[in-house]
């Protein structure tokens, strides 16, 4: 099976992270984090800088690596690596998303996440440190 090699971003404000619910495509109004594919070349945190850029129209520094999560869709194998993020300049417009949602720790799972990222929102749960 073909792995995709994905970035995501975790973006963080206080005691919140930011959700997105997909536009377009095959998962449509199901939630990820914002980012996507690397393209060759770039390094993960490269490849992140742009994707949010391109997706939420603001800079961000990219933090520490959360996790990375292997997960079999049908027709693909994703490995998707994992950051913490802070918007560093602008303010997020949706370039690419239908929906979005700031969530505390207590509305984790009040959206429908992509099947892949139910691993790093358990693992959320965990940083009680930064989500309160
Ligand atoms: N960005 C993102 N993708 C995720 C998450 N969870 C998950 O299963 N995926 C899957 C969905 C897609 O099959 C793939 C990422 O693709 P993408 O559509 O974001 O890639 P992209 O931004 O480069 O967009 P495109 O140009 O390929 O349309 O990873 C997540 O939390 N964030
Ligand atoms: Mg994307």
């Amino acid at each position: 099976m073909k792995t995709i090699r994905v970035v995501a971003a975790v973006i963080r404000s206080e005691d919140k992270i930011f959700a997105t619910a997909r536009g377009y495509g095959e998962f449509k109004g199901q939630w990820e984090f914002p980012g996507g594919k690397i393209e060759p070349g770039e390094t993960p945190q490269e490849a992140l800088v742009r994707e949010i850029q391109e997706e939420l129209d603001v800079k961000t520094e990219v933090g520490d690596l959360i996790d990375t999560i292997e997960y079999d869709y049908s027709s693909f194998h994703l490995s998707m690596d994992c950051f913490w993020c802070n918007v560093t300049e602008g303010e997020i417009k949706l370039k690419e998303a239908e929906d979005a949602r700031w969530l505390s720790k207590d509305e984790l799972y009040s959206v429908d996440w992509l099947p892949a990222d139910m691993e790093l929102i358990e693992k959320l749960e965990l940083f009680n440190k930064h989500l309160k």
